[in-house]
């Protein structure tokens, strides 16, 4: 079954078609990683999807419901979390804080009842270490395993990842790709946008590819890669 459907979404700002006509279904505990030049449009999908903005045309159902007018909150309280392109925690709160926030907002609990949680978040995003220091204080790594470990802390059935990897030394890619196989081997469902095509292909078992808000192709990531007409307008290369 699907855990998530588009139909028809379009979204514009003025002239500008941001997002076009765009149709898919995500079967549920699969990855999606989504490819596409730089305003292709990537960002304002996971906007829609997450409630951010609403669409012009179209329809949204996530687990069946039509969730298309469905504020963010909800949205979130429903299961699909996101991780964002610029990470931007709470500085000053602990990353254990960090994460207490997001859970207790996140999912509507107390403290008690995700604190446990929260902790096991930490030990699997290889941060327990550094628990109880400001997150302001975290190197790029680390911010980014926070900013994934914040998703997670909502328990989201669906897990967004905006560009996760950009800016990681190749080692630090290693370890946080391991980080999310992990998260995916658990079962939830993930939609990841990424520059950094070796990341997303060693995780992903589809790829989407945005243009000018257009889908232009979907599928296993071979033979995507392979398409001439995805080279041709993603990679700028000709064949
Ligand atoms: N709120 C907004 N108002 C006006 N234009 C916007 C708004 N948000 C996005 N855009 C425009 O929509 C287009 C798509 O932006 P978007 O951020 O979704 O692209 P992207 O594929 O995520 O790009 P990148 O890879 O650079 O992150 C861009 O031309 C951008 O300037």
């Amino acid at each position: 079954m699907s855990i998530l459907s588009l139909a028809g979404v379009s979204k514009s700002y003025g002239s500008l078609k941001v997002t076009d006509d765009v149709t898919f279904d995500l079967p549920e505990g699969q990855a999606l990683g989504i490819i596409g030049p730089n305003g292709a449009g990537k960002s304002t999908l996971f906007n829609l999807i997450t409630g951010n903005v609403l669409p012009d045309a179209g329809r949204i159902a996530f687990d069946g419901r039509d969730v298309t007018r469905t504020p963010p909150m909800r949205r979130c309280l429903a299961g699909i979390g996101r991780s964002f392109q610029i990470p931007q925690p709470f500085d000053r709160l602990t990353v254990f804080e960090n994460l207490l926030v997001a859970a207790t907002h996140g999912r509507g609990q107390g403290e008690a009842a995700v604190v446990r949680d929260c902790a096991d978040i930490l030990e699997r995003c290889e941060l327990s270490a550094r628990a109880n220091d400001p997150a302001g204080g975290l190197s790029l790594l680390g911010r980014k395993r926070l900013e994934l470990a914040r998703a997670m802390a909502t328990r989201p059935r669906l897990l967004l990842l905006d560009e996760i990897a950009g800016g990681l030394t190749e080692g630090e890619c290693t370890a946080l790709i391991r980080t999310i196989r992990d998260v995916h081997a658990q079962g939830v469902t993930i939609i990841w946008i990424e520059h950094v095509l070796h990341a997303l292909n060693s995780v992903v078992e589809r790829l989407l590819v945005l243009d000018f808000g257009r889908v232009i192709g979907i599928g296993e990531p071979g033979e995507i890669m392979a398409s001439q007409e995805v080279r041709e307008i993603y990679l700028g290369i000709e064949i």
